[in-house]
């Protein structure tokens, strides 16, 4: 026998020695049958529970050692059995059997005890119904930090013509079609596309937003696409997901896409064309399943003629498109709008104003809105902020240039003071109760009024406790 052999039996040896020391310490029970049935391998823990010696066992047939096994079954079936109910010594076990193939050829089966009795097993399944029950939880929380919670409801308005974008886009929401919001600045496109992305079959998983107007043209490519270690300098150890990566199996926003530079088109055509990314620096593609919705604001079409947006992607992105009207061109959505947004911000706020004053609304109805939505909101948030005892929005509240838009109405400038008056009438005897607590003798004096009056007043703002 040459040296070489004995070196190379030594080491077989020692392999053989190690596998049955790891299969002896593990902590499953552990079986191996050869293709009639006997036993060539039971580990320790196996062993140690049946109560017999691990030398004695191996050679003889399955089923003088185990009690219930179907090892032997299974090396004629050739079939594997997974989770199955098997009792030993009374306890009722769960068992996995899989036969073993050799070129193609059934040389035997391995059996393994995976739980010891169904009390483990019970709670094994608890742990993991409990970790799922996390788990959805989170993702629900997920979903309303990343403000996967809006749903076409969030959309308010009344008016024909939101009526009918949000018909539209809740029609398409369950299609893989792209999608091109278009719209003035502060309209909604951005709700519109939450929207989109929640009725779809993609929401379990977050809508990725990214601006195009906000990221310097040099960065855009690495963030849409990600990059590659030692890409450029200053780039992260092991590199980087793009947008496009993490929306994989999701939806992307692509926001403002009228100021994606030329160059970057090309690139974002290719992915929408080919289904696959490649990151900045790399060589390797990465295939993505991603539903894009675009916004801007701008006349993609008039940019297509000036040869500033490229066609190809055009038409690519305006599979669907919905046009979001400007608030100037549904102001019967004003009120309902400012209503809800005085509700939602008062709420946040923590203020108890809930009215709009009637004068108010018609200088809202009346301004053109061309920040749209978002402008109505923060002339709201202002109105909240300067608000003394009024508890009721007022004209005086709003800026000069919404105001300045109200039409001289000798009837409606008569409907606001009345409303002013009445507003800090019962600011009034509501801070004066607030000092007597509550005596009505003394806030009466306190206001100079007789305490019938008091009653009437007090009746007439709802102030009783
Ligand atoms: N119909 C609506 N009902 C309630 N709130 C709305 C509505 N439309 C827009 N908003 C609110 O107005 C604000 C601006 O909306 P959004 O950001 O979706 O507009 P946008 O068109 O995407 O603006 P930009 O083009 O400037 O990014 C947000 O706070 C949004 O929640």
């Amino acid at each position: 026998m040459s040296l070489e052999t004995i070196k190379k039996d030594k080491h077989n040896q020692e392999l053989l020695d190690l596998y049955k020391d790891i299969i002896d310490c593990s902590f499953n029970w552990i079986v191996v049958v050869n293709q009639g049935g006997y036993i060539i391998l039971l580990n320790q823990a196996y062993c140690d529970f049946i109560g017999v010696e691990q030398s004695e066992s191996i050679g003889k047939h399955v089923t003088e050692v185990i009690e219930n096994t179907r090892m032997h079954i299974v090396v004629k079936t050739g079939r594997q059995e997974i989770g199955d109910i098997q009792k030993i010594k009374g306890n009722q076990m769960v068992a996995n059997r899989i036969p073993l193939y050799r070129d193609g050829k059934l040389i035997g089966a391995v059996g393994t005890v995976i739980f010891k009795d169904l009390v483990e097993m019970g709670a094994y399944m608890d742990a993991v119904k409990s970790m799922e029950e996390e788990l959805a939880f989170y993702k629900e929380e997920l979903k309303k930090v990343m403000g996967n919670s809006h749903t076409f409801d969030s959309i308010i308005g009344s008016s024909e013509e939101i009526k009918w974008a949000k018909k539209l886009a809740s029609k398409v929401a369950n299609t893989k079609s792209n999608v091109l919001l278009l719209g003035e600045s502060g309209t909604g496109k951005e709700l519109f596309a939450q929207a989109i992305h929640n009725h779809s079959p993609r929401a379990d998983f977050p809508l990725i937003k990214i601006n195009c107007a906000a990221i310097p043209d040099e960065l855009l490519e690495s963030e849409l696409f990600g990059y590659e270690e030692g890409a450029f300098t200053g780039a992260k150890k092991g590199g980087k997901p793009g947008k496009f990566e993490l929306a994989n199996k999701s939806s992307i926003f692509l926001d403002e896409i009228g100021d994606m530079p030329v160059s970057m088109q090309a690139k974002l055509l290719r992915v929408i064309q080919e289904k696959e990314i490649e990151r900045v620096g790399g060589i390797k593609t990465y295939p993505i399943d991603v539903r894009i919705i675009a916004a801007t604001n701008q006349d993609l079409e008039e940019m297509v003629k000036n040869k500033e947006f490229r066609e190809d992607l055009y038409y690519r992105l305006n599979v669907i498109n919905i046009k979001i009207p400007p608030l100037r061109d549904r102001k019967g959505d004003v009120t309902v709008i400012a209503d809800y947004l005085l509700k939602k911000l008062s709420s946040e706020m923590g203020t108890s104003v809930t009215e709009i004053s009637l004068a108010a609304l018609e200088a809202l109805q009346a301004y053109h809105w061309p920040g749209n939505i978002r402008e109505l909101e923060n002339v709201i948030e202002r109105a909240l902020n300067l608000m003394d005892m009024e508890g009721v929005i007022m004209a005086y509240h709003l800026p000069y240039f919404v105001r300045k838009s109200i039409k001289e109405n000798k009837t409606n400038n008569h409907e606001s003071l009345r409303v002013i008056t009445e507003a800090v009438e019962k600011k009034v005897i509501e801070e004066c109760l607030v000092k007597t607590r509550g005596n009505k003798f003394q806030t009466a004096k306190l206001l100079d009024i007789s305490r019938t009056s008091l009653y009437e007043k007090i009746k007439k703002y709802g102030l009783e406790n």
